[in-house]
């Protein structure tokens, strides 16, 4: 071979093998970077298109929210948050790939015939609690049971109660026959009517009222009226006339408006701060709740004057609103779950929660998985990928608020906190020791 081409061939060997290399170091560079610490999953299997025997889809994945990352979301609050977060309890597996799992899936026997009911039942159990402390992602933890059904909100025992039972059947339309149906609607809490046509239509209906802490629950309140998928202006910018257009003005107003609803108690029952006369200022709020009037009407401009923000206040009085519904549904109907556990230790509430609606122990924490880029616990899907809600929950995790406000807040909740936790006979022991 002449040397010329000697030289050319030798050169394009080279060539070939420099380029063999950077494509193999390159292969293991994106496999380093899914990072996960499940050895069995293989990555490079894109997502299931048909689902594995044995698993069943979610009828309602109401964790598909559109994503909603915009460069209008508050800077101030994403400069606060950190990726990469520590896992709230060591005992549920940690994940530190970026994929999620969009279909969650849960394990059903396929051993076991089960006759489907065409045209759907009537809940059987229902969701309801404050706005913001958790509703979705306990109605979604619950799904993975294999004897639940979970429809999601269907806003039936509220505004859609005209459409009738066939109409809230459907919704669950090819349930099995042994499952229950579980539905989940915050604004439930604060409808007066709801529990009254709960046992109307279910006499057997049993309902978890979700509660959490009011620190975190207001800043959550902030961020989802002042989102950035809010297309509406003009409630755009009313929220920011009252509480300005960061986190720690918002606190700030919170604390403002806390104050003026102190006073307005005060008002009614200057004596609310013995412990002995509580009960008094309750049953009055009771009583309003029930008639729908201040501080229980909605909106921001319709309540105790100059306190825009008095419903999402009201909100967080936990023993008026237990009250009403333990009245209603009757004690045993009714439990209380602590939303705030819902990142720390989920399994802990839902086994309170299989408990209360006789369901078998099925869901354990095994069943969740942390995402530490994210820092939320999620279910883990049936190929051990997360399994969250898009990036529309979690707003507010992780952001600090001044140690100085928060223990303001603290203090004008906790008599009632602390009724609530004695009418339920629970000691939870964060509630006692912290603020947040
Ligand atoms: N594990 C897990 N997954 C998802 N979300 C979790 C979880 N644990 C707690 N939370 C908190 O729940 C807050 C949303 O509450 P809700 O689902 O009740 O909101 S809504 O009223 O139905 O819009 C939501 O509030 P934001 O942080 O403001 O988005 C979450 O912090």
């Amino acid at each position: 071979m002449p040397k010329n081409e000697k030289k050319k061939k030798a050169k394009k060997e080279g060539f070939t093998r420099t380029l063999t290399v950077v494509v193999a170091l390159w292969i293991v560079k994106a496999f380093e970077n899914q990072n996960i610490n499940k050895q069995s999953l293989s990555l490079s299997n894109p997502l299931p298109e048909q689902l594995p025997r044995g698993f069943q889809p979610d009828v309602q994945n109401d964790y598909d929210y559109k994503s909603e990352a915009s460069s209008e979301y508050i800077q101030e609050d994403l400069n606060q948050k950190p990726s990469g977060r520590t896992s709230p309890n060591n005992k549920y597996e940690i994940y530190t790939g970026s994929r999620d799992d969009r279909v969650c899936m849960k394990k059903i026997d396929p051993t076991v015939e089960r006759k489907h009911v065409k045209e759907g039942k009537i809940p059987k159990f229902v969701i309801i609690g404050a706005d913001k402390c958790g509703t979705s992602a306990l109605g979604k933890f619950l799904s993975d049971h294999p004897d639940v059904m979970y429809i999601g909100e269907t806003y039936f025992f509220s505004r859609e109660w005209a459409k009738g039972s066939d109409w809230i059947k459907s919704k669950s339309a090819g349930v099995f026959e042994d499952q229950y149906v579980l539905e989940k609607s915050p604004t439930y809490y604060r409808s007066p009517a709801a529990p009254k046509r709960m046992l109307q239509i279910n006499p057997d209906m049993k309902v978890a009222l979700v509660v959490c802490r009011n620190v975190k629950r207001l800043l959550s309140r902030y961020l989802h009226l002042y989102r950035p998928g809010e297309t509406n202006d003009q409630k755009k910018s009313r929220v920011t006339n009252f509480f300005g257009t960061t986190t720690s003005s918002f606190m700030r107003a919170a604390l403002e408006n806390i104050n003026m609803f102190d006073r307005y108690l005060e008002r009614l029952y200057p004596d609310w701060k013995n412990p002995e006369k509580l009960h008094l200022l309750i049953d009055g709020l009771v009583d309003k709740f029930e008639k729908v009037i201040p501080p229980f009407r909605r909106g921001l401009e319709n309540n105790i004057r100059g306190a825009p923000a008095s419903s999402m206040i009201a909100d967080g009085l936990w023993p008026v609103f237990l009250k009403y519904w333990q009245r209603e549904l009757g004690k045993d109907r009714i439990i209380t779950i602590d939303g705030s556990m819902l990142n720390v230790d989920p399994a802990g509430q839902i086994e309170r929660l299989q408990d209360f609606f006789g369901l078998s122990k099925e869901i354990s924490y095994k069943n969740f998985i942390f995402h530490q880029n994210r820092g939320i616990l999620c279910l883990q899907g049936s190929n051990g990928l997360p399994c969250c809600p898009t990036d529309e929950k979690g707003r507010s995790l992780g952001i600090e608020i001044d140690p100085e406000i928060k223990t303001r807040i603290c203090e004008f909740f906790k008599p009632f906190d602390d009724y609530m936790l004695e009418m339920m006979d629970l000691d939870w022991p964060s509630w006692r020791d912290t603020c947040e």
